[in-house]
C-alpha cells in the first residue's frame, strides 16, 4: 500500500568535488545565507568575496581531497545511505511506502528536488527531517527558511511538519551511548570521553539560540546513560570560524590542555553531526589526533558518528511516526 505521506531528510550540502572551483561555489552559497553569517550585508559581503573566497578554497579543498572517497563526500555517500535505509525500514514499520528524499541546505540535490521528487510520487504531506540533532538559528533556522523560499513559488505546497530538534530523543541518546560502548568494547576505553559539538558565534546562543543548552543536554544525558562521573566526560565546541569569540571550551585548545593535566588517554565522538564529514573525519579524526598527540598525548581513539546504524535509522522511524500523528 501508498500512502501519501513522504519524508525529506536534509543536511547541510557538501562540494561536489574535492577542488577548488566546486568548494568555492560551495562556500559562496553557504556563506552567503544571513542564518550562517549575520552581519551585516554591506560589511560581510567584501570580507566573503574579496577575501575567504579568494584564499579559502584552496586550504580547504586539500582539506577534502584528505577525506574523499570512490563514491564521492562522505557526507553524500551517508546521507544517501540513510535516505535509503529509512525508506526500506519505514515501509518495515508502518506497513506501506513512505517515500524518503533527500535535500540538501546548500548545493545538490536542493530541498526544492527533494519536494519536487515527493509530489511526483504522490505525497501530499511531507515531514520534513533536518539531520540537526540540536536545534540552531544557523542550522535548522536555514532549513526553515531555504523551504519557505521554495513553497513562496509554488502555487500549492504540501501539507508539512518540520521535525525542530531531537537531542534528548531517547532513542538517540540510547545509540550515542551504544555506539561508544560498542567502541570501548572492541578498542579499549581512554580516561574522558570527549563529546565535541560544532560551535556557533557566542553571540548567538546570547541572542537567544537554543543550540548550547541542547548540546550541553545531549552530552549529559549521553555521560548518564554511560554512567560516567563528572572527570570522566566533558563537553567542548570545534569548528570555529572567524574572529569572533565562539562557544567555549574550544575543542582544539582543549586537546592541547588535557595532556598537561595528566590525561593522555581519550575517546572522542561528535554528537551535533548526523553523518561523518569534513568536520569529524579530517578535524577531528586527523588534524584532531595530530595537535593532541603533539601536546603529550599517548591514545586518541576517534568514535564516528551514527550514520546509517540500524539504532540511529530506527530514531529517526520513531520522529517520523510523531509528526504523522493525525495524518494516517
Ligand atoms: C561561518 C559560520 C558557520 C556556522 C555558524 C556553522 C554552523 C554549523 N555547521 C554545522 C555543520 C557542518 N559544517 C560544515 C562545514 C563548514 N562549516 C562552516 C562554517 C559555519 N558552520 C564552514 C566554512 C564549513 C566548510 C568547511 C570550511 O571551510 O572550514 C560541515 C561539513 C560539510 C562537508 O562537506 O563535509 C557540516 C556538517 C553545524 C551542525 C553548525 C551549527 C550548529
Ligand atoms: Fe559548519
Ligand atoms: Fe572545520
Amino acid at each position: 500500500m501508498t500512502s501519501n505521506i513522504g519524508v525529506l531528510l536534509v543536511n547541510l550540502g557538501t562540494p561536489e568535488a574535492p577542488t577548488e572551483s566546486a568548494v568555492r561555489a560551495f562556500l559562496k552559497q553557504f556563506l552567503s545565507d544571513p542564518r550562517v553569517v549575520d552581519l551585516p550585508r554591506w560589511q560581510w559581503l567584501p570580507i566573503l568575496n574579496g577575501i575567504i573566497l579568494r584564499f579559502r578554497p584552496k586550504k580547504v579543498a586539500k582539506a577534502y581531497q584528505s577525506i574523499w572517497q570512490e563514491q564521492g563526500s562522505p557526507l553524500m555517500s551517508i546521507s544517501l545511505q540513510q535516505r535509503d535505509a529509512l525508506e526500506t525500514r519505514l515501509s518495515e514499520v508502518m506497513g506501506m511506502d513512505v517515500p524518503v528524499e533527500l535535500g540538501m541546505t546548500y548545493g545538490k540535490p536542493s530541498m526544492r528536488h527533494g519536494i519536487d521528487a515527493l509530489t511526483a510520487k504522490g505525497c501530499e504531506r511531507i515531514v520534513v527531517l533536518p539531520l540537526f540533532p540540536q536545534f540552531s538559528c544557523s542550522t535548522t533556522g536555514a532549513v526553515f527558511d531555504a523551504l519557505a523560499a521554495e513553497f513562496a513559488t509554488m502555487r500549492t505546497f504540501p501539507h508539512t511538519r518540520l521535525v525542530r530538534d531531537y537531542h534528548n530523543h531517547d532513542g538517540y541518546i540510547g545509540a550515542l551511548a551504544s555506539s561508544v560502548e560498542r567502541h570501548w568494547h572492541e578498542h579499549g576505553r581512554g580516561q574522558k570521553l570527549l563529546m565535541s559539538f560544532h560551535g556557533v558565534p557566542k553571540r548567538y546562543v546570547d541572542e537567544g539560540d537554543i543550540y548550547q543548552h541542547q548540546c550541553l543536554e545531549t552530552a549529559r544525558l549521553v555521560a548518564e546513560k554511560l554512567q560516567l562521573s563528572q572527570g570522566q566526560w566533558m563537553a567542548c565546541f570545534q569548528s570555529r570560524f572567524g574572529k569572533e569569540e565562539w562557544l567555549t571550551p574550544y575543542t582544539d585548545e582543549t586537546l592541547e590542555a588535557l595532556p598537561k593535566q595528566g590525561v593522555s588517554k581519550i575517546d572522542i565522538i561528535s554528537p551535533a553531526f548526523s553523518v561523518d564529514c569534513l568536520e569529524t573525519l579530517e578535524e577531528i579524526a586527523i588534524e584532531g589526533k595530530e595537535e593532541f598527540l603533539e601536546a603529550g598525548g599517548e591514545s586518541y581513539q576517534f568514535i564516528p558518528c551514527l550514520n546509517a546504524g540500524a539504532d540511529h535509522i530506527d530514531m529517526m522511524v520513531d520522529l517520523v511516526k510523531t509528526e504523522v500523528q493525525g495524518w494516517q
